[in-house]
């Protein structure tokens, strides 16, 4: 273990035996806080956390101390949701209570002091910044230069794809969002010129990593120190400085265009952007170059890691399942029939494609913990009492696999399990959650999966596939690896063979 994965605890170690001195004495106990395992002094309960990807030890824990739990590490007490009815409460019933987000100084660095949708509070900033997104980014009117991308992009795949030679799905997955949603967002995928700093895979891994929060998020002032000792806080500043310099190029540039002469076919979403920045919209708002940077920011944080994960971990729980691939297979090419080009593909009523992609969402939810709510305001769940500002953690991962909401099987990957369960995401919607959910659920929940189940369309359609280097199927490795992005941890490598059609 080196001295990076060590200094956590070293630190914690340290805050322990300064902190008897210097913090004060914990909260009064005049409300009747949720069931909360044994804490220590002022590190409350982050030793039981230690060790352990942390959807799983929260799992853990949640099965000794109920499904509503609270954790005290440092100075902040964590609501941890790990039941469909828990989370409904958070998410539908008091959706209204549980709709901001805690700060932290990550993300308050790089969403340019939260003028993003994903970090920022509830607020009519965000509702704008949300309303922008879903209108002129994922709405209907972005939807057909997004498919001709997506296909465009699928065809140079197909098209590159040797027979018989092993290739890297995850670097393929991860290559193709990227070019996707740089390409809808700002006409150019904006990779490959060394004046811009390192590339944006790059900089995303370390967006995963910082975006946990530093010591300091949980140990105030004291916390901060260890953070500078450990180059937490010099990594925060490099990578918002790169990611700046990136988005700045972005924004330049499309200023550089002069927007009237584009025609609205031509017009990518940051042009549409800067064209209302110069007015006022109905409500009377209109964006700033800074919140411009901020939704940049959003798209590519949010919409590039969990896409490509999904498909990575899609095409691997198809390959460790032969039964799965075959029939899947089958309702591929029947319901095609011969075509010529990517673009003839037509997934609507390929209903099983669409119970593999759910399931695949059930056992992955590529984020495994969603992203952190809060409280706006003192409330009640099940006769206890939750504060205001208290940050609450969902367990998408853990709900998603409990065999009392998905019986004896909940391990096992079976899409068939969707002929039978009601509703989109299990039979109350709160079963599985891989879009999170309420007024902060993800705005691309309806069109992403579209994506996902196109892309495995086409791969299983024009190619069979195998495991490389004589791999048996069921021992494909499924480790998997990250916190806010649960990725596969070994990246995902198939050989293809083109597939031949009997007459
Ligand atoms: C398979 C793909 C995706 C998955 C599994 C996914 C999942 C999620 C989850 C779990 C949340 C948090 C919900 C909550 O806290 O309740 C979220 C939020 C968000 N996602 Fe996605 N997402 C995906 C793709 C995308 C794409 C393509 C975009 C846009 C480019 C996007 C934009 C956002 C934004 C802006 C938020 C913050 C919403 C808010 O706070 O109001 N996501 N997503």
């Amino acid at each position: 273990m080196g001295i990076s994965t060590e200094w956590p605890l070293i630190a914690a170690l340290v805050l322990l035996i300064l902190s008897i001195f210097v913090y004060p004495k914990r909260l009064s106990k005049a409300y009747k806080l949720p069931p909360s395992p044994p804490k220590l002094p002022i590190l409350g309960n982050l030793h039981q956390l230690l060790g352990k990807p942390r959807h799983e030890a929260l799992w853990q824990l949640s099965k000794q101390y109920g499904p509503l739990m609270q954790l005290h590490i440092g100075s902040k007490h964590f609501l941890i949701i790990s039941s469909p009815e828990m989370a409904k409460q958070v998410l539908k019933t008091q959706d209204h209570i549980f709709c901001s987000r805690p700060k932290s100084r990550a993300a308050q660095r790089l969403t340019y002091n939260y003028l993003d949708i994903a970090f920022s509070p509830y607020s009519g900033h965000w509702k704008e910044m949300r309303k922008l997104m879903v209108s002129e980014f994922l709405g209907p009117k972005r939807a057909k230069l997004s498919n001709h991308v997506l296909v465009t992009e699928m065809e140079s795949i197909i098209n590159s794809l040797s027979p018989n030679t092993e290739v890297n799905l995850s670097n393929i997955f991860s290559e193709m969002l990227e070019h996707i949603l740089c390409k809808v967002a700002f006409g150019n995928n904006y990779r490959g010129e060394p004046q811009m700093g390192p590339s944006l895979k790059v900089m995303l891994s370390e967006t995963s990593e910082l975006i946990n929060g530093g010591v300091g998020d949980i140990f105030p002032v004291l916390g901060f120190f260890v953070d500078h000792l450990s180059g937490w806080n010099r990594r925060l500043n490099d990578l918002f400085k790169n990611l700046d310099v990136y988005i700045d190029k972005i924004v330049d540039d499309h200023l550089k265009d002069n927007v009237e002469e584009i025609s609205e076919e031509d017009k990518d979403f940051v042009h549409t952007l800067l064209e209302m920045s110069s007015k006022e919209n109905a409500s009377g708002y209109r964006p700033n170059l800074a919140d411009v940077k901020a939704l940049v920011m959003n798209i590519i944080h949010a919409g590039i890691d969990t896409n490509a994960t999904a498909l990575t971990w899609a095409m691997s729980e198809i390959i460790r399942n032969p039964r799965v691939m075959r029939k899947l297979q089958n309702e591929i090419r029947n319901c095609t029939g011969r075509i010529q080009k990517v673009e003839e593909m037509n997934t609507t009523k390929m209903t099983y494609l669409k119970m593999v992609v759910k399931e695949t969402l059930r056992l992955h939810p590529p984020a495994p913990l969603l992203v952190p709510h809060e409280s706006l305001s003192h409330t009640q769940i099940d006769g206890y009492d939750i504060l205001p500002n208290t940050p609450v953690i969902i367990n998408a991962w853990g709900i998603a696999r409990d065999p009392s909401n998905w019986g004896e099987n909940a391990a096992e990957f079976y899409p068939d399990r969707f002929e039978n369960v009601g509703g989109d995401f299990g039979a109350d919607g709160f079963e599985m959650l891989p879009f999170g959910g309420g007024r902060r659920s993800c705005p691309a929940k309806k069109t992403a999966p579209l994506n996902v189940e196109f892309v495995i369309a086409n791969l299983l359609y024009w190619f069979d596939w195998e495991p490389a280097s004589g791999t048996k199927c069921e021992d494909l490795n499924m480790e998997d690896f990250g916190t806010i992005v649960l990725g596969k941890k070994v990246p995902l490598c198939l050989v293809p063979t083109k597939h031949k059609w009997k007459n």
